[in-house]
């Protein structure tokens, strides 16, 4: 589903962020990555997305090599991949339903689909009674769970979270854990990136762990490690 070969990445003050990287990761796959400040795993993320382009090596996403791909198919592949991020990037003057229903209306969905799909993920997230508040009349939880379910609204195969938990309590987090890997049990690859030692640890996933730009670790079933 997923597969990084022999990437590296080096900004142009310099920065090797990363270094000669492969890793592949199966449809259907929940995987960590995980590791220390600057290790380079947003830096993962943002080629992912190609919201930044590689310096060496290919990405495939759905046996489709990316690093190749014409500026006007970037859409296409962002709709094939729902991301979440740690600081929730929520519209403030839209409300729930509408920040997900955005989402929608960008890939030009029906008003069918969307009166149906809307309510629906809403309420696979608990928020069915939340739909009509504005971001900034609901807790860092529930603005966490609007942008997961703005995230997966269009069923994308992949969903990449950077952070998911980063700014909620452990309650929280553990309700976004507990979504992701409803999510992942559906059949959608997950992918997240974490400082989240004790969830690691308690998911017994695999887990990916960058340092310096390289992959230092891959365990399955694995533990946050000494290494992150
Ligand atoms: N736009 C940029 N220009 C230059 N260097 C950058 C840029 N973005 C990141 N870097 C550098 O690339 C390296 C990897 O950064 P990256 O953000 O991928 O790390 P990270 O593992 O996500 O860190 P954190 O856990 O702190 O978010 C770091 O040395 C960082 O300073």
């Amino acid at each position: 589903m997923i597969r990084l070969e022999n990437i590296t990445k080096i900004y142009s003050n310099g920065v090797c962020a990363l270094n000669n990287v492969s890793l592949g990761i199966e449809k259907g796959e929940f995987v960590f990555i995980v590791g220390n400040s600057g290790s380079g795993k947003t830096t993962l993320i943002k080629l992912l997305m190609k919201e930044l382009d590689s310096t060496e090596g290919k990405i495939f996403v759905d046996d489709k090599d990316i690093t190749r791909l014409k500026r006007r198919y970037v859409s296409t592949l962002r709709r094939n991949i729902g991301v979440v991020f740690q600081d929730f990037r929520l519209l403030d003057k839209m409300t729930v339903y509408d920040n997900v229903a955005f989402a929608l209306k960008v890939t030009e969905a029906s008003n069918k689909k969307i009166r149906r799909s809307v309510p629906m993920v809403l309420s696979m997230v608990g928020l069915s009674k939340k739909a009509k508040m504005y971001p900034t009349e609901i807790s860092g939880g529930e603005k966490q769970r609007t942008a997961l379910a703005r995230a997966i609204v269009n069923n994308p195969p992949i969903l990449v979270a950077d952070e998911p938990t980063g700014n909620l309590d452990p309650n929280n987090s553990w309700e976004i854990m507990k979504l992701l890997t409803e999510i992942n049990m559906r059949g959608t690859t997950v992918v997240v990136v974490t400082h989240d030692k004790e969830m690691v640890n308690a998911m017994k996933k695999r887990v990916v762990t960058l340092n310096n730009g390289c992959i230092v670790r891959d365990v399955q079933r694995g533990d946050y490690g000494d290494e992150a």
